[in-house]
């Protein structure tokens, strides 16, 4: 059976946060490949997406571009609409049978993991794969597969208002993802 992992996010940008833990995830648990899956409309965040789907999946792109193990599973930007886990993973599931799938989180959605849509029935056909994040309980009572990586308190968030104060955030995200959200003048860098 193959083994998949699923790294689901916003990407609003992509950071080094989310390439450590989809590395150390992969090596850990021995995994053939890394889907990165940048959502449509996330079920849970608040803050308004400043990005367009299409640039959030460009600078995912650009974000695993060196790594061979890591691909884009673009189906919920293709799908549109508010992206719910359980849909997608019982699709990718129905398409792909053979392939045990593993959805990697951060401590803040493990902490919120009961909150999500159809949980009990999503536990059931996808292994969660916890990693830690700093200010986060990172506990649940829901199965869960904990894999121990180097603690980065780093989010899209820092990185949005960085850009927008005119900061640096070198080595905070690839530099060919900071390339193109200076070319795109996303986040207030235009
Ligand atoms: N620094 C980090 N450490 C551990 N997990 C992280 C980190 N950054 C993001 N994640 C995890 O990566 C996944 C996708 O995160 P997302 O794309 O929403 O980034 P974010 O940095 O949390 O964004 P935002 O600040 O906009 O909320 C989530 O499971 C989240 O918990
Ligand atoms: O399905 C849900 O109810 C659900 C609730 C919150 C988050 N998710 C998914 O979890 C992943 C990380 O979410 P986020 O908000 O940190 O980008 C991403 O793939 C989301 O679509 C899913």
């Amino acid at each position: 059976m193959k083994k998949i992992g699923i790294m689901g996010g916003t990407f609003n940008p992509p950071h080094i946060g989310h390439l450590i833990m989809a590395n150390e995830v992969f090596h850990t648990l021995e995994l053939d490949e890394i889907r990165f899956m940048p959502n449509a409309i996330p079920p849970h965040k608040e803050h308004s997406i400043t990005a367009t789907s299409t640039q959030r999946l460009k600078m995912t792109e650009f974000a695993i571009k060196q790594n061979e193990h890591f691909k884009i599973e673009p189906i919920e930007i293709n799908e549109g609409g508010v992206s719910y886990s359980f849909d997608t993973i019982s699709k990718l599931v129905e398409s792909e049978p053979d392939v045990q799938f593993y959805f990697i989180i951060g401590g803040d959605m493990i902490d919120s993991l009961h909150t999500w849509y159809r949980i009990e029935e999503l536990v059931k056909i996808v292994q969660f794969v916890g990693v830690g994040r700093p200010g986060t309980l990172g506990k649940t009572t829901l199965p869960m597969m904990y894999v121990d990586a180097p603690l980065i308190d780093l989010s899209s968030t820092f990185l949005r208002n960085r850009l927008s104060n005119g900061q640096t955030v070198t080595y905070l995200l690839p530099e060919s993802v900071e390339t193109y959200i200076r070319k795109e003048g996303l986040y207030g860098t235009k």
